[in-house]
């Protein structure tokens, strides 16, 4: 299926490279012609309306996803290659743990699931538990915890092995304030202090301003990518929410043909 840009990944510094993707789900095209990037070590947020393909995209990129057409190259490789799968985690929007073990026995089973040494899991284990701040509710069974905490065991899980890219789909959905905040600086914590990368989604546009780098999309198409900053700049507003619907309109308006000019005698031109 893809084709391939051999090392480009490693030199320009990139740890997703896009072109041309495109995917198809039951006879609909639900992503189309996308190109873009995502730098190495940064938090990316990609946010979209409800529907828009977030989930397909993230699914094509951890390779999961059937029928992807076009370019896609993950950390130097094609995207669902075989040799990915310990370098990248993802954490699907419902959370995916045993509701009869405990944080900490769901979290040794997955460790053993992907082969780290046994007298390394314990230290990997607890790191985990520490990055999501769960220590205290670690011998609890998944079943007693908070849908909030559930999600953190979810991305505990993730974090396990200390992945180079990490697919993040809808993280914070549901979370209290606190939790959020305290979730996007653990986000930028990884990135700055292990150069993990993120891919974070979120149909929530004020979390715009958390991320480095934005990718937006609507309706299956990416309809800009950059910097919050250079996003507000180019379209001459102040909020992410606003350059939004200004690349929103520009996208339509540039879909929609003009209506043929009339000439006075009522002849099309
Ligand atoms: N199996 C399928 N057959 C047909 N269409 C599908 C299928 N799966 C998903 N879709 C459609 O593909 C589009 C993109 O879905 P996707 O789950 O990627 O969106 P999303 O942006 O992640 O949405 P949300 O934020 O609600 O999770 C939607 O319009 C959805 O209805």
């Amino acid at each position: 299926m893809m084709n391939s840009r051999d090392g480009a990944a490693s030199r320009d510094g990139t740890a997703v490279h896009a072109h041309g993707l495109t995917v198809v789900r039951g006879g609909r095209t639900v992503l189309d012609d996308l190109s873009f990037t995502v730098r190495r070590g940064s938090v990316t947020g990609l946010l979209g309306p409800s529907g828009c393909g977030k989930t397909t995209l993230m699914r094509a990129v951890v390779g999961t996803q059937a029928k992807v057409t076009g370019t896609l190259r993950v950390l130097d490789h094609p995207a669902g290659s075989a040799v990915l799968r310990a370098r990248v985690g993802y954490v699907t929007q419902a959370p995916s743990v045993y509701a009869d073990l405990t944080a900490r026995q769901n979290l040794d089973y997955f460790a053993a699931v992907l082969g780290l040494a046994p007298d390394e899991r314990n230290r990997h284990v607890a790191q985990a538990l520490t990055d999501v701040d769960l220590t205290d509710r670690a011998d609890a069974l998944a079943a007693d915890l908070s849908g909030g905490e559930r999600s953190r065991v979810s991305l505990a899980v993730a974090l396990l092995g200390e992945p180079e890219l990490l697919v993040l789909d809808e993280p914070t959905v549901g979370l209290d304030p606190v939790l959020r905040r305290d979730l996007w600086r653990l986000f930028h914590r990884l990135a700055d202090e292990r150069g993990t990368t993120l891919l974070v989604s979120s149909h929530v546009m004020d979390e715009a301003d958390r991320c480095e780098r934005l990718l937006l999309m609507r309706a299956g198409r990416l309809l800009a990518e950059g910097s919050p900053d250079e996003l507000r700049h180019r379209t001459g507003t102040q909020a992410v929410e606003d350059a939004f619907l200004h690349l929103v309109d520009a996208a339509r308006d540039a879909d929609t043909p003009r209506p043929a000019s009339v000439r006075k005698d009522g002849n099309r031109r």
